[in-house]
């Protein structure tokens, strides 16, 4: 009998149609390295951008997407041009971002910066049966809404920020009675040993000098206010069955170990590696599997020595507020972020001093107190009116 086409060859699977909402930044290009590292693996959906049209039309065309977005209405003139005779669909504006995160597709990846990111992440759910959420401010803001509509949707959020991730695979599913403590690890930021006195002057440039990892401006203020690691306890507190008194993060400069999970019985489980946020995401996009990577594997004898140490929330008063925060269970976490936001902005573009970033937030959370109830937002509205409060009064508190 004649072999059929194909008899005895391997057949590859189909490739696993995947979104990427924040294709431009750190999150986004990370993630489109490992695409290009599995050539056939993944049929590139939707990319998105805020408004750098340039570099999301030369994506789009060398991953061959379907379609590209870009936030910023301004920008889809030179989106269009550019996409011109290409095939690619492009489209501009908030709501085209949402509805591009709601075509139909395998798995997600959210990596909007921002409060901007909750509405696309709501759009995807129910679209995908899997969506990687990088966007922390998303949990933050609005995480029992959102993670009740996914659960409604049947959307499996997986975690891709480096801590949660780690503990997402140290924590084991169904025994959270054997859990006693989640551990956040903190790089401590560039400003780990520098005085409190010195604090006041420190600049833009230095405040963008991560000692450990490369990510986008926004998120590095935030590493190194020390407000990172409290929107990443709010993170956690939504993300795993665990009470505030279970959460805490630990100073680790080296960046190896991500996270840990301690049980009644005493283990202590942790996930290390190189700081390089392909790890997360390629756990994400194997998920349930595992697969290789491109990330150089940990060689811990290189290292030498792991150090741990109490984060000083003097110095860093972000993360008390934060903490605080998050004890309220409110809709105070919602207020923190778009103060945080609106603050760090304001720092980046030199209007603010370091510590202001600080007091803006404080300050915000205390006027918006006197105005009157602040409940947890149960809708996208909700979260919404409330974000947009919070940026007014933060505003006129720079
Ligand atoms: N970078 C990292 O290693 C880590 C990041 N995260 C989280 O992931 C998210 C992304 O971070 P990161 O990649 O560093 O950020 P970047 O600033 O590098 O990238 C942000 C992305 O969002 C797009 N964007 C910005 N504003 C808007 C908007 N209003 N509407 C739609 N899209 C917009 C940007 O487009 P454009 O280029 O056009 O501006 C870009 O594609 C953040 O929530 C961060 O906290 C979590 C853990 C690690
Ligand atoms: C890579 C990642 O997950 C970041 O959120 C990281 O944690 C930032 O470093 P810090 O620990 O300094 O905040
Ligand atoms: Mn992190």
């Amino acid at each position: 009998m004649a072999a059929g086409p194909g008899a005895g060859a391997s057949v590859s699977p189909a490739p696993r149609r995947l979104s990427i909402l924040g294709a431009t930044g750190s999150i986004g290009l990370n993630t489109l390295d490992l695409v290009a590292a599995e050539p056939g693996r993944f049929a590139i959906e939707t990319l998105t951008a805020g408004r750098n049209a340039r570099q999301l039309a030369e994506l789009a065309i060398r991953f061959s997407a379907r379609v590209a977005v870009v936030a910023d209405a301004a920008a889809y003139a030179e989106l269009r041009d550019r996409l011109a005779g290409t095939g690619i669909e492009a489209a501009a504006g908030a709501e085209a971002v949402a509805d591009a995160a709601a075509r139909p597709t395998d798995i997600v990846v959210s990596a909007i910066v921002g409060f901007a990111g909750l509405a696309p992440s709501l759009a995807a759910l129910g679209a995908t049966p899997v969506l990687a959420l990088a966007n922390k401010e998303t949990l933050v803001s609005a995480g029992p809404l959102f993670l009740a509509a996914a659960q409604r949707a049947g959307t499996r959020i997986l975690p891709v920020d480096s801590e949660h991730n780690a503990i997402f695979q140290v924590f084991e599913a169904g025994n959270a009675d054997t859990v006693s403590e989640v551990i956040v690890t903190a790089s401590g930021g560039p400003f780990l040993r520098t005085p409190k006195s010195e604090l006041a002057a420190v600049t833009r440039d230095m405040a963008l000098r991560h000692p450990k990892w490369r990510m986008g401006p926004k998120i590095t203020i935030d590493s190194a206010t020390l407000m990172n690691k409290g929107l990443e306890l709010i993170e956690a507190y939504r993300l795993y069955p665990v009470s505030v008194d279970q959460l805490s993060v630990l100073v680790h400069p080296q960046s190896v170990v991500h996270g840990l999970v301690r049980y009644r019985d005493g283990s202590l489980l942790a996930e290390l590696g190189v700081p390089d946020m392909r790890t997360p995401i390629g756990y994400c996009l194997a998920w349930p599997e595992r697969r290789p990577t491109t990330v150089k594997p940990l060689d811990l004898s290189a290292i030498g020595s792991l150090t741990f140490e109490a984060p000083d929330r003097d110095r860093f008063p972000c993360l008390p507020l934060a903490e605080a925060a998050m004890r309220r269970g409110d809709g105070a976490p919602c207020v923190l972020n778009a103060a945080n936001e609106v603050a760090v902005e304001a720092f980046l573009a030199g209007q603010i001093g370091f510590l202001d970033i600080a007091r803006v937030v404080e300050a915000t959370l205390g006027k918006i107190d006197g105005e009157g109830g602040l409940s947890e937002p149960d809708s996208l509205a909700a979260a919404t009116e409330l974000d947009g409060r919070a940026r007014k009064i933060a505003s006129a508190c720079l």
